[in-house]
């Protein structure tokens, strides 16, 4: 994709492609619900890309709680929707989650092949994510951007936030505009269209200090863990 960064942006129909350090982004909402889902004690989100997928782990695995959409609808049979404000509501303290949602998850498990390192990110986890990248310029990857949805949707919401976590990255000073961005996004007008709350959506456009989301593959598959924070102090004495 052509943006006013250096770093390389892709879609989601191009994930699979993304190398070395690998950012996806999925502000509405995936990634925004997962960031808050470990701030709020849950240690681990496995990643599927189909619900057949979320069933078939906790067939096997009981005690996960499913969590996420179709169509941006709650999928019969889950515990929990995607939406960030029924998470902060629910309690999920130490609980496993298996999270399933159209763009974000499909666009980090088809992204995880190829990368060194990936990290699932919101503007929530914006500033944990800059952190947990460090020097290493990353591949970016849009998720809501897909041929499956040019006819509504161009991603802007997850590319507005592509472009505040390089900002960072870079020392320099994040564009202003970034929460406006996302609450006036095609993604979000989709959102309000089917139903969804708008708490939801201005959740997802509060630039609040979460956790980012490191992938990893266990047995059970893609496994997202939070990093853990590494702030030090300004006078820092070493
Ligand atoms: O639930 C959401 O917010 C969206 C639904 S859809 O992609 O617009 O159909 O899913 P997500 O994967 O979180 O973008």
């Amino acid at each position: 994709m052509d943006t006013a960064m250096d770093a390389v942006v892709l879609d989601r129909d191009h994930a699979h492609e993304a190398s070395g350090v690998v950012v996806v982004i999925d502000v509405l909402r995936a990634f925004t619900t997962g960031s808050l889902a470990v701030a709020n004690g849950v240690p681990t989100i496995h990643l599927v890309a189909d619900p057949a997928d979320a069933f078939a782990l906790r067939d096997a695995h009981p005690d996960v709680l499913l969590m996420g959409e179709e169509g941006g609808l709650p999928i019969d049979g889950f515990d929990l929707s995607n939406s960030p404000v029924e998470l902060i509501a629910s309690d999920v303290r130490g609980r496993e989650l298996v999270h399933r949602t159209s763009s974000g998850t499909r666009a980090a498990v088809a992204a995880f092949a190829g990368a060194d390192r990936l990290y699932c990110a919101s503007l929530l986890s914006a500033v944990a994510t800059a952190q947990a990248i460090g020097e290493d310029t990353p591949t970016y990857v849009v998720s809501g951007r897909s041929a499956e949805r040019a006819a509504f949707d161009d991603g802007d919401d997850d590319l507005a936030v592509a472009e505040h976590i390089e900002a960072l990255r870079l020392g320099r000073t994040p564009p202003a505009d970034t929460s406006h961005r996302i609450i006036t996004s095609p993604a979000a007008a989709r959102l309000r269209e089917i139903g969804v709350a708008e708490a939801d959506i201005r959740c997802a456009a509060t630039p609040v200090h979460g956790p980012t989301l490191m992938a990893a593959r266990d047995d059970r598959g893609l496994r997202l863990t939070p990093v853990p924070p590494t702030w030090r102090p300004v006078a820092d004495p070493r």
